[in-house]
């Protein structure tokens, strides 16, 4: 099928390309427990009848207390990249990343916002328009757990209620282990059902292979550390990637339904034109976005 289909851009980096559906973090807290695409979205993504949808950036904003690492976690799925050091993000910043999802290119925009209160007019002129709002917080802190409700209070009063996915993030995973954990993620679990998000736990700072590996002559084998953290920046990629879906999903079924809103419906005008009754064929006569050229 794809063979003779146009390609959409250029092709994107291998670990951006999404082709089954990303599954949630725990059933406990999700926004959707199906593990597939939905059926109209799978069939319009395989016929590229996806409309704009390609060319489509959707908006991501990261709200949460200093401190928490919000920009940790945006760098590390962005650039791959880890800083210990602490920098204060001053009113806002942004990423775009792009991917590839059931074939079909799509691009977020992640909107890092600063903590601290002196730069939250700042950062709060930014939250219009926002199709995900993540809002961190940080697991050995559960002050910043309770202060995740006032973040999510203050994006939704710029967005239009129902009109956006919220997830809850609990960060630094590295430096909880057990009981600990299982406590803070409990806490978050329940919040996040509060205010209907999906829950994940993440870590910015677990190293990889890279950091980890012997010297390229010796074999290496998985370290150990990947069997209780998994690979560089726990749980990032998986995160990211579900964002990405479940937008983009959502982005291919209002446009379809807003297609199908416009179609002449039988019976819509003063004639029902037979097919060859007329010089003028059916197609000419189809709104521009359903053309194939
Ligand atoms: N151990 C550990 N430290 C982390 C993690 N993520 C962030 N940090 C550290 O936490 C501190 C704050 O991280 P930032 O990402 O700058 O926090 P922020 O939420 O962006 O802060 P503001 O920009 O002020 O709102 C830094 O020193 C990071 O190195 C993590 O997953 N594990
Ligand atoms: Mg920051």
């Amino acid at each position: 099928m794809r063979s003779f289909l146009t390609p959409l851009g250029p092709p994107v980096s291998r670990d951006r390309v999404i082709t089954t559906f990303p599954k949630w973090y725990t059933p406990d807290a999700c926004l959707q427990l199906k593990e597939h695409f939905h059926g109209q979205v799978s069939t319009a993504c395989q016929l590229r009848n996806t409309g704009t949808i390609g060319l489509k950036i959707s908006k991501v904003v990261v709200v949460g207390d200093l401190y928490v690492g919000k920009t940790s976690l945006i760098h590390r799925f962005c650039k791959n990249v880890f800083d210990r050091d602490y920098k204060a993000t001053i009113g806002v910043d942004f990423e775009i990343e792009r991917f590839e999802i059931a074939g079909i290119p799509y691009s977020l925009q992640i909107w890092d916002t600063a903590g601290q209160e002196k730069f939250k007019c700042i950062a709060s002129a930014y939250y219009r328009g926002a199709q995900v709002i993540i809002t961190a917080f940080d697991l050995t802190d559960v002050k910043t757990l309770d202060h995740t409700r006032q973040w999510l209070e203050d994006a939704l009063r710029e967005n239009e209620a129902g009109s956006c996915f919220i997830f809850l993030v609990g960060t630094k995973k590295d430096l909880l282990s057990g009981a600990a954990c299982e406590q803070a993620e409990a806490e978050a679990v329940h919040l996040a059902n509060e205010m209907q998000a999906e829950y994940w736990s993440v870590s910015a700072k677990t190293e990889g292979w890279a950091a980890l590996a012997p010297g390229p002559r010796r074999i290496w084998r998985k370290p150990r550390s990947w069997l209780s953290h998994g690979p560089p920046g726990e749980n990032v990629k998986a995160f990211f990637s579900r964002v990405a879906a479940l937008a983009f999903e959502q982005s291919v079924l209002q446009d379809l339904e807003k297609r199908h809103s416009t179609q002449p419906q039988v019976g819509d005008g003063d004639l029902i034109r037979m097919e060859g009754s007329s010089t003028e064929t059916q197609d000419s006569k189809r709104p521009a976005s359903l053309g194939c050229c």
